[in-house]
């Protein structure tokens, strides 16, 4: 029995470049990778010697799908619904992707944001199969061999969280495994990548949750979290680590605090092939849902103030990517940060404070900002006000901080308020759809980064896109992955922005929706790898082959898009 790989060009079961794996009788069963539970025929029965280890009835893939679906019916409740489907997939992988491709809106929930963010919140508790890399300090020095010897995969993409910044959830400890987990999910549901290529890995440095370090039935390191030079040489063991033995695979930064987000993003750009999704992936897919706004308020981007409450990853992530695209639509630098203002808990960011690193770059002088006479002035609503914001953001993770007087007064600029409440889950949204639909008469456009329900308006009913860094994080990671890029460039996440803003479709745009329904993830994410891997070839940054195929792509977009179909697994059984 193989682990195939889809990708070459001769014959998709011919040559596989992960290792063979040989199996017999009940362990066969056991191996999520392979394993297709009832549904090995008869004649793989007897070859695989599983005569008797099952009940005889022989089940279709399609069956197979019927009866999980019948029994999450039945569950009441989310997090029972994702146990079930990830212990379905620590048994049999094909069948729980399949089971999730086969309804994708109804399933993202659960496998993603938000059901996720409860799931690390009771990591310990519900803790029942390992999963993934736990480095901690008492065994980072052995990070090479942990690696190395974890199984014999042939690992493309890596999620690595130090457990500090777990959606709008804050530090989490050992907890954020199944953020790793639910992203590598959507990589394979996404990009097609395959389980088997996807490694998640927790760096946990300790933790400064009283609660976790209060619950007895806490699975983490039972210390505060590593700071300064300690927190640093644990990163840097880590990344030494995973170089020597990943050097090819792309390294995806997740959920990191704001305190180390950009700096362990920089200090690694060339060491590993690596981009931090919260900043980069999350400005990628605000770029996408303001490009389609402009489309509905036939307007420029060069029209508009931006106002980004919540200066952390996402919110100077989005900041920079604004600040790129209003640059490659003529503007200079200074003209472009004039039109975006940053705020954190202090109010909006001024070049007067003590300001951490990557707060400086959006920061304003408080001389321009004329109307801030005392610091009780300094609030949201003043600055929308002053500011003549036509574009307010939230990633805060500041539930209702969008209030109706704030949105009210974006609404006083522009005929066409665009409002994007990005915090998850959805408890920690900044306000709900139906609330801003209702105070602007339903002339704002909006967009959230957790899913919502449909909001009823004037007899009609409007879709809330969700404007998740998932439309962009899964192609990309495809895109760099099929190229050979040897690194990862800012203009990719431009290139991306532009591929999932041209997925509104004209319908969408004509009622004001910003982001493609979920269930086009996939196109979605072929598009993004296409023109990502397009700017790795463009941009020179490529090995010339993808490192993980025989089949050669020598910087040729037409080879490269086969290769990325070639690439894509679809969980069906071979
Ligand atoms: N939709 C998406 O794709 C997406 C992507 C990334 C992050 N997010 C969400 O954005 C939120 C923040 O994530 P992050 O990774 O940027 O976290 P972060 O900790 O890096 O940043 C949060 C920022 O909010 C600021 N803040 C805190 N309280 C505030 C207040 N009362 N008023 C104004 N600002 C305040 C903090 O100063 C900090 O700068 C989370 O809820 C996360 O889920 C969404
Ligand atoms: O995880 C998500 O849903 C998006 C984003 O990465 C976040 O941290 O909120
Ligand atoms: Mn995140």
């Amino acid at each position: 029995m193989q682990i195939k790989h889809y990708e070459f060009e001769y014959g998709q079961y011919g040559e596989t470049l992960g290792v063979s794996i040989s199996l017999r009788g009940y362990h066969v069963l056991r191996y999520n990778y392979i394993s297709k539970g009832t549904a090995f025929t008869m004649d793989e029965r007897v070859k695989l010697k599983l005569n008797g280890y099952l009940p005889p009835r022989v089940k279709t893939l399609a069956e197979q799908i019927h009866s999980s679906l019948d029994i999450i019916d039945k569950k009441d409740t989310d997090i029972e619904k994702f146990i079930y489907i990830r212990s379905l997939y620590d048994r049999n992988v094909v069948l729980a992707h399949a089971v999730i491709a086969s309804d994708v809106i109804r399933f993202l929930p659960i496998i993603y944001t938000p059901t996720v963010g409860l799931a690390c919140q009771l990591y310990s508790t519900m803790f029942r199969k390992a999963n993934g890399i736990h480095l901690y300090p008492g065994n980072i020095d052995q990070a090479e061999d942990i690696l190395r010897n974890y199984t014999a995969q042939d690992i493309r993409v890596a999620v690595v969280t130090d457990n500090q910044g777990i959606l709008g959830i804050g530090d989490q400890g050992a907890g954020g495994m199944p953020i790793c987990l639910g992203k590598l999910m959507l990589y394979t549901q996404g990009a097609g990548i395959a389980p088997w290529h996807c490694l998640p890995i927790s760096l946990d440095v300790g933790t400064d949750n009283n609660t976790l370090l209060d619950d007895p039935n806490y699975l983490g390191h039972r210390e505060a979290r590593l700071t300064g030079q300690a927190y640093d040489a644990f990163i840097d063991k880590f990344v030494t680590a995973f170089k020597r033995v990943f050097p090819n695979a792309l390294c995806q930064w997740e959920d990191f605090s704001k305190q180390t987000a950009f700096d362990v993003r920089d200090k690694y750009l060339d060491t590993v092939i690596s981009f931090n999704d919260d900043i980069q992936g999350t400005g990628s897919i605000a770029l996408a849902g303001i490009l389609a706004a402009m489309k509905v308020k036939k307007e420029k981007m060069t029209d508009q103030v931006y106002l980004i409450h919540g200066a952390g990853a996402g919110g100077i992530g989005i900041a920079e990517q604004i600040q790129t695209e209003l640059m490659e639509q003529g503007m200079d630098e200074k003209e472009a940060d004039a039109r975006i203002f940053t705020l954190d808990s202090r109010g909006v960011v001024t070049s007067d404070r003590d300001l951490e690193a990557y707060k400086i770059k959006f920061a304003k002088d408080p001389e321009k900002l004329t109307w801030l006479k005392k610091p009780e002035d300094n609030t949201l609503v003043n600055v929308v006000k002053n500011e003549k914001v036509t574009v307010l953001i939230g990633t805060s993770g500041q539930p209702g901080c969008f209030t109706k007087e704030v949105v009210e007064a974006v609404g006083e600029h522009t005929h066409r308020p665009v409002v994007l409440p990005l915090s998850n889950p959805t408890t920690k949204t900044e306000a709900l759809p139906k609330d801003i639909y209702e105070w602007t008469d339903g002339k704002a456009l909006v967009a959230t980064g957790s899913p919502f329900d449909p909001v009823e308006h004037n007899g009609k009913s409007y879709r809330i896109g969700q404007m998740n860094n998932a439309f962009v994080f899964p192609g990309a990671g495809l895109g760099i992955v099929a190229s050979g890029a040897t690194c990862v460039l800012p203009v990719f996440f431009s290139a991306a922005a532009h591929a999932v803003a041209e997925f509104v479709n004209e319908a969408d745009i004509k009622d004001g929706i910003l982001c493609p329904p979920l269930d086009q993830l996939k196109e979605v994410s072929l598009e993004v790898a296409r023109r990502v891997g397009a700017e790795a070839i463009k941009a020179g940054v490529t090995r010339n082959d993808c490192p993980f195929s025989t089949y050669k792509h020598n910087n040729d977009l037409g080879r490269l898009n086969l290769l990325i179909d070639k690439m894509r697994w679809h969980p069906e059984y071979f």
